[in-house]
């Protein structure tokens, strides 16, 4: 498959998931300069973790009116497959493709650590492959990463089966403990109502390669892949 990866100013976990894309999952990348009106074909974008345009405002509030982000929209309208990891899961609550907000964490620290978590729901095109027992250990590095959502859209996103993944402890219980940033109800990552828009906070292209110790993340990623073998 195609992937396009959109670099911001800032953007630090770029290469990361074009390393994992290209050399671990064996996929064609394209690298997609935010100032780009062209996505040149991808046939899956990524928006990146990081910090574009230096975190200033909110998270992702600048990257947001980036002018490929018309693009991006235009794509996900039409039924495209967006993922946004951590800084870019800001970037698309930003833009409105995914609900809900990341606010700073709980205890306002930056916090880099692995946490768990597991998967929600099999409907979606990054999870589909996981088991829903397992809990996967994924590293955590992010200073805005408590999702919230108010009440009507919290019943919504739960009624729509749209969370994702919830931060659980290393056995899977999903209790305040695991909860590493405040998250409401430990969403660590929701999809929109169509289901092709996804985001979460933690980092899974850091955990691919038994090289790095972690190949947690590959499910994630084998997941997105039978897309391409459907
Ligand atoms: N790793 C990241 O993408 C960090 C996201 C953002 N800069 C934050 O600190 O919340």
């Amino acid at each position: 498959m195609k992937f396009g990866v959109v670099i911001f100013p800032g953007s630090n976990c770029d290469e990361d998931i074009i390393h994992v894309l290209e050399n671990v999952m064996g996929q064609q990348v394209v690298r997609l300069w935010h100032k780009d009106h062209d996505l040149q074909g991808a046939e899956f974008i990524v928006l990146p973790g990081g910090f574009s345009f230096g975190d200033y405002l909110r998270s992702g509030a600048i990257a947001r009116f980036s002018p490929i982000m018309q693009e991006v929209i235009q794509f996900a309208a039409k039924g495209g497959k967006v993922l946004g990891i951590c800084n870019g899961f800001q970037i698309l609550t930003e833009a409105g493709l995914l609900p809900g907000a990341l606010l700073h964490n709980k205890n306002r620290k930056f916090i880099c650590r692995n946490i768990h978590m597991k998967t929600q729901t099999a409907n979606s095109l990054v999870t589909q492959l996981i088991d829903p027992q397992r809990a996967l250990k994924i590293p955590l590095a992010h200073g805005e990463g408590n999702y919230f959502a108010d009440a009507d859209v919290l019943k919504a996103i739960n009624d729509n089966d749209q969370v994702l993944f919830r931060y659980c402890d290393e056995a899977g219980n999903i209790t305040t403990e695991s909860n590493p940033n405040g998250s409401i109800e430990n969403i660590a990552g929701v999809t929109n109502i169509t289901r092709n828009v996804f985001g979460f906070m933690p980092h899974p292209e850091r955990a691919s390669e038994s090289l790095v110790g972690n190949e947690d993340g590959l499910a994630i990623f084998e997941s997105i892949l039978s897309l391409a073998k459907a």
